[in-house]
Order: C-alpha cells, then structure tokens, then sequence
C-alpha cells in the first residue's frame, strides 16, 4: 500500500500554502509537525480529497484518489480539525450513525461500536449525550468515528488538542496498536505528541516540506549541537539574539540554558543529547525569549 504525493501545490487566492509537495508514505505513522499556519491542514485536506490541491496530484496504490472517490473514501478515516458531532447524540448513538453512513452492516457496527468505545475509553459515559462532552471526551469519540470502517489510511488533524496528559499517553498507545499495515498521519504543532509514536516525521514550514526523517535521524543533526549552559539574567538578551534558544530556566539569580550552536557557546556549556524540542528550535525558531 502507498500514498504519493506528486508536485502538490495549493493557493487561496493568490497566497501559496503548500509548494511543491513530494512525498511517498507506506504503512507507518507520520507527525506532520510545523507552526501555526505552515499547512498542515491544507495539506490533510487534499490528501482526505475535501480540496483539490491547485496543482500536482495524490496517488493512492498509483491510482489519482480525484478518479478513485468514493472507493478512496472507503479506505479512509479522518479525523477534522474542528469536529464536534452531533451535540443531541449520545456517544453510542453518534458512532452507531457513522457506521451507517460509512455501509457497515448492523451487527458489524454493534460490535465496532464496542469495541471502540472500549479503545478510547468512552464505555462508561456511552449513554451520554455528546453535547456534555468536555474538549477532550469529544476529540476521543472524533477518533473513534475515524476508526469505524478499519481505514488503511488514517487522518488526525491534530488529535492531541484537548486532551490531558494521561488522554495524549492513551492516544500513542492506540495508535502504536493500530499501525500495522496502515498509514497513519497526524498533524501537530506539540513535539511531545509524535516524538515517541512517529515512525517519521514530516516539518512543513511556510508551505514547503522541509525534512522527512525518523525521529533518531533528526536528532542525529543535532549531534554535539546541542549545549546547557548556565548565565547570568544581564546576558539572556545576548545569548536569545545570538543563538537559538530551546530552552529557559531560572535558577536562584543565574538562568540555565539549553541552545543550539555549532560551536561550544562559552566555557561552562556543556554538551547535551539533542531532543525533538530541540529540532523544532532549529527549524522554525522561537517567539522572542523572556523570562
Ligand atoms: N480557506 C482559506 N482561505 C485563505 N487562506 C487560507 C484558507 N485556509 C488556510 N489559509 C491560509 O493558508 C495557510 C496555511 O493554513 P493551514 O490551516 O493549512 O495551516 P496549519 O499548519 O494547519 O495551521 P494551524 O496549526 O494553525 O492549523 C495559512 O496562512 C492560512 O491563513
């Protein structure tokens, strides 16, 4: 199984949000990890079939998914950005009604109901109506409605929003279960969220896909990069403008940083091992840092 994606660009009125897309994704997850407005959900979009991009086009297993429709659209499950279902349904009910939608016989979709209202942790409020759900709650029956038809090819966009601590560490679990023989995508802006599940991650930055590596792959760049040193407060300004800065924290009147440079910064840092947050530093910067 594959999905490609060839030469794909997109523009809202003139303004160009994705360029030049390649990709070619087999079985495996994939974080989609970029800021606010680099694409990301553009990109989904296209590869859910909702836009069509402006240029270039998907394959799935070779085949354009524009010509495939609705026999592309039984092999998928998409989770939105915004999605909220139906606020008069109980979760029960809410699931069942997909399942009809997406053609599953009754019993099956007993079943799958059941199951997935297990997966995610709903059974006990299944009698619920979705209006009482909290944020979280309804992120999780978003997923469950994305699973119902066993999809080859799964969609999130951004699953994690919403969900406590305890919920995100559930979601990876879920999916590092689902993974076989599937092609998972998630999209994030947190680095938390793929850095433990992602068999690759994919940066986009302002439209343009600017690494596909495995997360050991891109910590390796960062490789004796990465360095904690400790400062005195007077000389964050210095240290913020002239490094990338992926972290900061107060210590008593000294402040410690972690940073990325080529060279060793002065002669207190310290050499450390490289984390995502790190890459992400690296690749899309940081807010203006303050303490
Ligand atoms: N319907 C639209 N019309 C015009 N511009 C749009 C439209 N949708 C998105 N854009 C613009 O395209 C760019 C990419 O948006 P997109 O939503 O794909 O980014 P994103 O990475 O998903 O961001 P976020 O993390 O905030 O959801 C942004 O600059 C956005 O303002």
């Amino acid at each position: 199984m594959m999905l490609k994606i060839e030469n794909v660009t997109h523009h809202y009125r003139g303004f160009e949000a994705l360029k030049n897309i390649n990709c070619e994704l087999s079985p495996g997850i994939y974080g989609l990890l970029g800021p606010n407005g680099a694409g990301k959900t553009t990109l989904l979009r296209i590869l859910v079939d909702v836009i069509a991009p402006s240029k270039g086009r998907v394959l799935y297993n070779h085949r354009d998914i524009s010509a495939l429709g609705e026999r592309y659209r039984d092999v998928l499950g998409y989770l939105p950005q915004e999605f909220h279902g139906y606020r008069n349904f109980t979760a029960e009910e809410f699931l069942k009604y997909v399942a009809n939608l997406k053609g599953l016989d009754r019993q099956t979709a007993a079943s799958r109901v059941e199951q997935l209202l297990d997966m995610v942790g709903l059974t006990e409020v299944r009698k619920k109506k979705l209006k009482g759900f909290s944020g979280g709650m309804k992120r999780r029956i978003g997923i469950a409605q994305a699973l119902l038809n066993d999809p080859e090819i799964l969609i999130l966009d951004e699953p994690t929003a919403g969900l406590d601590p305890s919920e995100r560490i559930r979601l990876r679990g879920i999916l590092s279960k689902l993974s076989k023989n599937k092609i998972i995508i998630l999209s994030t802006h947190i680095v938390s969220d793929i850095e433990y599940v992602a068999d690759e991650v994919l940066l986009l930055k302002k439209g343009e896909l600017i690494q596909k590596a495995t997360p050991s792959a891109l910590l390796g760049q960062l490789e004796n990069q990465v360095w904690r040193l400790r400062i005195q407060e007077e000389e964050l300004e210095k240290y913020s403008t002239n490094y990338a800065v992926s972290n900061v924290h107060q210590l008593g009147n000294d402040i410690e940083l972690r940073i990325i440079s080529e060279e060793k910064p002065n002669e207190s840092a310290v050499n450390v091992e490289p984390r995502m947050e790190d890459i992400y530093v690296y690749y899309f910067g940081t807010q203006k840092v303050e303490l």
